[in-house]
């Protein structure tokens, strides 16, 4: 298949190329953040408790409506999914502290010197680590080791920070390009989850730790037990 676009031709390979880099920049990304923000409603009961009535009040979703998930999911419009602030905070408070890609950097293509006068020779890596920067009281204040989505709320409304503060999607020209497509299929899959089932931590396990690797994976995955919601 070759695909034309004004004069340029697209070769079947940059095709695949650019699927492949969807396909990978995309599914691992969510997936993780999905468990981690499943495992934090785990431990705040409370946020998960205010997602659910949140939930409730956006899709105004009646009881006949509860047995079927396909229904639920199919009336999940772009308007709706806009409405769900809370939703997108305590997913968003979810990647500061537990950013998928927590460290990420470049290299410079030529001689340079950052801000602070420090200079770069041509080849030299600079890193930053999303996940300790998410920690730092320094930069979101006393309180910056708890998880607390009010912090992105204000007036009801969600409040983004700048892109150079909540570096999970990385800042600049070069940031995520997937990032409103992200929230957007993690909210749709956490809607119709958390309308359907509540979770809590399988007997046994009371917290979960991380495994060094390029993304933050959860060591040994998220146990849960799933209990059907009854209204
Ligand atoms: C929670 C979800 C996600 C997070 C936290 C995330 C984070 C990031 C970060 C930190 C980068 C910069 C990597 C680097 O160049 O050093 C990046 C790049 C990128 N992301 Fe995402 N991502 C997410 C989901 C997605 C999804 C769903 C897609 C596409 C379907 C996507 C597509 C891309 C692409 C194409 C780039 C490269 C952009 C460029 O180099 O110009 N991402 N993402």
């Amino acid at each position: 298949m070759e695909s034309k676009k004004g004069q340029t031709t697209i070769s079947d390979k940059y095709l695949r190329d650019i699927i492949l880099n969807f396909m990978i920049a995309g599914k691992d990304t969510t997936a993780n953040t999905l468990s981690w923000f499943f495992y934090m409603l785990c431990k705040n009961p409370l946020v998960e408790d205010k997602i659910v009535q949140e939930i409730k009040d956006v899709t105004c979703s009646n009881e006949s409506k509860l047995n079927n998930i396909d229904e639920f999911v199919a009336n999940l419009t772009d308007v709706i999914l806009d409405k769900m602030h809370y939703l997108h905070a305590t997913l968003t408070e979810t990647l500061r502290l537990y950013p998928v890609l927590p460290l990420d950097g470049r290299t410079a293509d030529a001689p340079d010197v950052l801000p602070d006068g420090y200079k770069l020779e041509k080849g030299d890596g600079v890193y930053y680590l999303a996940y300790a920067m998410g920690r730092m009281s320094s930069i979101w204040g006393e309180d910056a080791e708890e998880f607390r989505p009010e912090r992105w709320i204000n007036n009801g409304i969600f409040q983004p920070e700048s892109p150079f503060k909540f570096v999970a999607f990385h800042a600049g020209p070069r940031m995520c390009l997937g990032k409103d497509f992200a929230y957007r299929q993690m909210k749709i899959v956490a809607m119709a989850i958390l309308h359907f089932f509540k979770f809590k931590l399988a007997n046994g396990i009371e917290n979960v730790t991380y495994k060094v690797m390029f993304t933050l994976h959860l060591d040994k995955g998220l146990p849960l037990t799933a209990i059907p919601r009854s209204y």
